[in-house]
């Protein structure tokens, strides 16, 4: 489940990438040191530095509430939903998330969550979410799974041998391949919770009335190359023409049926260095957004040409990540039955 509002989300900031959530009440004296004896008779001005950092949350909580509103008051554009039934290649997308919408309950979750994204994506980016637009069709989160998780996925894309680009630059793994390595079934316990936990704030972030299904789980390792990008701008689910004016229907075999990409990064902080994701430029989102890879970092968006993307070369170490596709299409669904051999329940 999503953690609303998640206090932990405040101790980051910067373009730059993400430093250790902080705490932001201070634990009190008398946590620290049991055997301290209490004051006999505190003053209210001796009070006031312990209750301080509380009441200085209480009064910061209603404003920056306010100023998530007023940000999203201040847009005067179309829906943002609206918005991507104009881009989006398939026509029935839009109609279904707005119905979804509808519902109350469906309403306050998806709003609270947007709140949320936008102050996460300011501190990611740097850049302010276009008052919202933008986050209909992308969004960041931080901090998604702890550096222990990233290390049990990283030890599970080193299965990969697939071997796919041009001077083997990328290899991935996917779930049949982890099977058939006989991957330990705790480790791939946590990747089926992890892919999970994607879809559930994938869906919650970029909603439809029917539920979003897994199509494809990818381990990918990326090495340093020789071409300026290790992957080129593209969309998932069309091709992108040069100008970026058109986007052409995939082959039958890939991949038009696929509605929503997630990134998910597992390097810790001094392992690589390049391999940036990008945003292409898009106005109304900030331009051309660089997103740092780093464990627990989640990239997210719609799947179509509204999403131009790509990577950079890797300068430096392995880069690792576990891509997510995801399809509104039940018959793509990566799993048709939960009790496939080895695949924990
Ligand atoms: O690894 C990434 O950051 C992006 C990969 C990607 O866009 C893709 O595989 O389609
Ligand atoms: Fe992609």
């Amino acid at each position: 489940m999503i953690d609303w509002f998640s206090v932990k989300d405040l101790g980051y900031s910067s373009k730059k990438g993400l430093r250790k959530a902080k705490p932001l009440l201070a634990p009190s004296t008398a946590d620290n040191h049991p055997d301290e004896k209490p004051v006999a008779q505190e003053t209210s001005k001796d009070k006031q530095p312990h209750s301080l950092p509380r009441n200085a949350f209480l009064l910061a909580a209603p404003v920056v509430l306010l100023a998530l509103l007023f940000a999203n008051l201040q847009y005067s554009g179309p829906s943002p939903l609206r918005t991507i039934t104009a881009l989006n290649t398939a026509p029935s997308f839009i109609a279904a998330a707005e119905a979804s919408i509808r519902s109350p309950v469906t309403a306050a979750k998806f709003y609270a969550n947007k709140a949320r994204l936008a102050w996460t994506w300011w501190k990611v980016t740097g850049v302010k979410p276009g008052a919202g637009q933008c986050l209909s069709k992308r969004f960041v989160e931080t901090d998604f799974i702890s550096l222990e998780e990233c290390d049990v996925l990283q030890k599970l894309a080193e299965f990969s041998r697939t071997h796919q680009n041009v001077g083997d630059e990328l290899t991935g793994t996917n779930i049949w391949e982890l099977l058939s390595l006989n991957a330990s079934r705790e480790d791939l316990a946590i990747l089926k919770r992890t892919r999970d936990r994607m879809r559930d704030a994938v869906e919650l972030a970029i909603p439809n009335e029917t539920p979003l299904y897994l199509d494809y789980t990818h381990l990918t390792s990326r090495t340093p190359g020789n071409f300026d990008y290790s992957h080129g701008i593209h969309a998932d689910n069309c091709r992108l023409s040069h100008d970026r004016t058109e986007c052409l229907e995939l082959p039958e075999n890939c991949c038009s049926w696929r509605s929503r990409s997630a990134l998910l990064y597992l390097n810790g902080e001094p392992e690589i260095s390049g391999g940036e994701f990008l945003f292409s430029d898009e106005p109304e989102c900030g331009g051309e957004l660089i997103v740092r890879p780093k464990c627990g970092l989640m990239a997210a968006f719609s799947s179509g040409r509204e999403n131009p993307h790509g990577v950079l070369k890797v300068h430096n170490g392995t880069r690792r990540a576990l891509a997510l596709w995801f399809t509104y299409d039940k018959n793509r669904k990566e799993y048709t039955s939960l009790d496939t051999p080895g695949w924990p329940n």
